[in-house]
């Protein structure tokens, strides 16, 4: 089994910091995100600061965009952005918007159902607009009301869509074999590498986590 992406989440409104989080985990993570606080704060200039630090990496700006979605996301992908998000509460033409955009510059849309009531309607109408990734996601206010993304990430798996998963919600070393278990495409990591007292070695465990499950549900 191809292995699940790891997404590294930084949601620091330090630019500093935030360069410095990238590098130390950069080894082993496939994916570097931009979170909504560290985009609202920082704007362009941090998604070409990481564009031209980690040329291998994808880079992921976390939009969250609720309107205007392709006037939002155009310049994000400009500026080095490989995948941005749009709210799956917002206007289906918003989505449409932005996989518009993404699929203009050869680039990903990921419809993020954090707060969708009916996620099965939102993600089955998402991958038939052409969404490239569709993610499950407990905010951190909803994970700081003790919810967790996992019964949402069996369902959204059990509908067989034609899209990429992603999941994203608290997860960390104790619970990440456990969701690579379920194979999804992309598993998002935040504040279990960035608050953690060495971050390299929290995102070290995590990939040597996610590449044990992979091998042992390959043998
Ligand atoms: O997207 C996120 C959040 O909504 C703030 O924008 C986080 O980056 C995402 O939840 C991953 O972080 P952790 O939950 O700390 O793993």
């Amino acid at each position: 089994m191809a292995r699940p992406l790891i997404q590294l989440a930084l949601d620091s409104l330090d630019k500093e910091q935030t360069l410095k989080l990238a590098k130390l985990a950069a080894p082993y993570v496939d994916i570097i995100e931009l979170g909504t606080p560290c985009i609202k704060y920082n704007g362009l200039e941090i998604v070409k600061a990481v564009r031209s630090q980690h040329r291998d990496k994808l880079v992921f700006a976390d939009l969250k965009t609720m309107d205007a979605g392709y006037y939002e996301a155009e310049p994000f992908f400009k500026a080095g952005a490989d995948i941005t998000t749009v709210l799956g509460t917002a206007d289906f033409g918003t989505i449409k918007g932005v996989i518009d955009v993404a699929n203009k510059y050869g680039k990903q849309a990921q419809v993020d159902l954090i707060n969708v009531e009916d996620k099965a309607h939102v993600a089955k109408e998402a991958a038939r607009l052409g969404a490239h990734i569709i993610g499950i996601h407990t905010g951190i206010d909803q994970q700081l009301a003790g919810k967790t993304p996992f019964a949402d990430l069996q369902a959204l798996l059990s509908l067989g869509l034609k899209v990429k998963v992603s999941v994203a919600g608290g997860i960390n070393q104790s619970t990440v074999e456990q969701v690579a278990a379920t194979k999804p495409s992309i598993i998002v990591i935040g504040g279990a590498i960035t608050g953690a007292k060495s971050p390299a070695e929290a995102a070290r465990q995590i990939s040597v986590l996610v590449e044990a499950v992979a091998i042992r549900a390959g043998a």
